[in-house]
């Protein structure tokens, strides 16, 4: 029985001479894992070569000692690289248990080489037994019995054409590492986060789309001449949209710039928007995807930490109106959201920081596993620069945003159209929001929300949800990230206005989402005036 918990983490499969022990051994040393290739265990276990043991033992006992080696590593070799003869796959021992292996969730990599290619390597080599006697022909014979058993059992293929033995495992090391979060409901889709995931936009988009409108900001120049490369390598038509950097790129000025530009370009249901940048590009590029010819596909790569792990999913897309945020837009889904890591490395200190607020809000309403994780990291997170480890990255970054998605996956995959549940995601929002108008737009989004957090814990102690333990907590978590926590701006009448227009507000009561204890978030309807300005004046700080 093969178990995850020790099974290797991937196997690689393919013709002789594709160069499967090189790319098993590069991967390895690239993710840390350690790495076995079956013929090399069959010789160190036998005390000589392959050759020699077809020369004297004959195929047959190669393949039994091949089998035996192959079941015993699958079952025992954990987290490891691990590249197999060329004919091991063609054992029906070996082929049903790299099909258990997968459906353990284990990698099949089938390494693709050109034909033409492989025949000359092999012509080049002489120390394989099966291709003595004219390599050439024998090489073509054993693929064409072979590439459909390979095509059958991967799971990722890699082509050798055009690239390196380095770059393809740099590739598969990417393809090992990155995390999926799935987001169910109506339209699903996953969300994808890891070093290099741009790469997957041909998946998402696929072979019916022509035309790609590439939305993104000047900022983020460098994420988008990558992805427009890829997506020209695959063949799309590429519309290059830069819009206004931050809130200034979230209008219906701009809207109506891009609406016109499609028409110019000739886009119809069949083609493609990508959004590429913060939050406010991927809200603004949603909101187009949502209404040119009433829908059409569009994936987002989010570049900032809060893009990545809030604004590109659950489809709320939409724009700001001089009147406040987010008041124009529509519920609609991406076919999936590609968090490149890598994108993270130019994301200025303050961005990322500010990003934090929103993984805070996942922990403060849900999960507390994140505000431990943001305690102990708090000063390395608050000191972020772009310049840290892969390593670092690839774990304290990618697990804060896998479970921060995860957060608001379990909230909009059951109540996409925020009737309920949804809202919780909210926490902090009322005043936040209002926060951001008044300061027009001068504060960032997570900035603000770690206010409206504070209000909305004092709101909370005030009406006798929330001891005052909770509401320190609030302070001092907020803080160590380098998060705002009180406000001087406005007034009470202004901000109540504001806290009027808010999406949760029925008629002339507001709604607010509030805290009965961290991680159990409710709903507060129709708080008494008192109370909101009590809260308030909490919020401000004697200057
Ligand atoms: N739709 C949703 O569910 C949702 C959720 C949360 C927030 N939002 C919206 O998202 C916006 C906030 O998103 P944000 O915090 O990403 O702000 P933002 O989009 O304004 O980006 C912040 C700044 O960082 C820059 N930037 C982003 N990625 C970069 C990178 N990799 N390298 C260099 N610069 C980079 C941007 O160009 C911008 O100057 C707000 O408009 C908010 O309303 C939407
Ligand atoms: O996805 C949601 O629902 C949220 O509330 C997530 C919020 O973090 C986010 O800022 C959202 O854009 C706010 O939505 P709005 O409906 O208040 O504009």
């Amino acid at each position: 029985m093969i178990e995850s918990s020790s099974m290797p983490k991937a196997v690689v499969i393919g013709m002789p001479g594709a160069g499967k022990t090189r790319l098993g051994r590069e991967t390895a040393a690239l993710i840390k894992a350690p790495f076995r290739d079956t013929d090399q265990c069959i010789e160190e276990e036998a005390g000589r070569s392959v050759s020699e043991i077809f020369d004297t033992q004959g195929e047959q006992a190669f393949r039994g000692m091949e089998t035996r080696a192959v079941l015993d590593l699958l079952k025992d070799f954990s987290g490891g690289i691990l590249s197999l003869g060329g004919g091991a796959p063609m054992s029906t021992e070996v082929f049903q248990a790299l099909q258990d292996y997968r459906r353990a969730g284990g990698a099949v990599v089938y390494l693709q080489v050109d034909p033409e290619e492989g025949v000359s390597r092999a012509a080049r080599s002489d120390h394989r037994p099966l291709l003595r006697g004219g390599a050439s022909e024998r090489w073509m014979a054993l693929y064409r019995e072979r590439r459909s058993v390979y095509q059958e059992l991967a799971t990722i293929t890699l082509k050798s054409r055009n690239t390196t033995p380095r770059a393809l495992a740099r590739r598969l090391a990417d393809a090992l590492t990155e995390r999926v979060v799935h987001v169910s409901g109506p339209d699903p889709y996953d969300v994808r986060i890891g070093a290099g995931v741009t790469g997957r936009l041909h998946e998402l988009l696929g072979d019916q789309t022509m035309r790609v409108a590439l939305i993104h900001t000047q900022p983020v120049q460098r994420h988008s001449d990558h992805a427009r490369a890829l997506l020209r390598q695959a063949g799309y038509q590429v519309v290059d949209l830069t819009i206004p950097d931050a809130e200034a790129g979230k209008t219906i000025q701009v809207s109506q710039g891009i609406w016109e530009r499609l028409a110019t370009e000739g886009f119809t249901r069949s083609d493609a928007v990508v959004g590429l940048g913060g939050g406010a590009a991927t809200d603004q590029a949603g909101f187009i995807a949502a209404t040119w010819m009433r829908g059409i596909r569009y994936v987002n790569c989010p570049t900032s930490l809060l893009a990545m792990v809030d604004a590109s999913t659950g489809g709320k897309t939409g724009i700001n109106l001089e009147q406040g945020k987010n008041l124009v837009g529509s519920f609609y889904t991406p076919a999936g959201v590609l968090a490149d890591l890598r994108t993270l490395r130019t994301l200025p200190n303050e961005i990322f920081v500010e990003g934090l607020g929103e993984v805070a809000k996942s922990g403060f309403i849900m999960d507390g596993g994140i505000l431990r994780e943001l305690e102990e990291r708090a000063e390395s997170l608050r000191a972020f620069d772009g310049q840290e480890s892969d390593q670092w990255l690839g774990t304290v970054v990618q697990d804060l945003i896998e479970r921060t998605v995860e957060v608001k996956a379990r909230h909009v995959s059951v109540d996409l159209k925020e009737s309920g549940l949804r809202e919780f995601l909210n926490y902090g929002h009322t005043l936040g929001h209002a926060i951001e108008k008044i300061e027009h737009f001068t504060w960032r989004h997570g900035q603000a929300v770690s206010v409206g957090m504070v209000f909305a814990a004092e709101l909370a102690r005030i009406t006798g949800h929330l001891d005052q333990e909770a509401v320190d907590y609030h302070r001092k978590l907020l803080s160590s990230l380098g998060l705002r926590t009180w406000w001087n701006g406005g007034d009470f009448g202004q901000v109540l206005a504001l806290m009027h227009r808010d999406k949760k507000a029925r008629g002339n009561k507001l709604r607010f989402i509030i805290l009965d204890g961290l991680g159990k978030p409710t709903h507060l309807d129709d708080p008494p005036v008192s109370a909101l300005k009590e809260a308030f004046q909490a919020i401000r700080k004697e200057e």
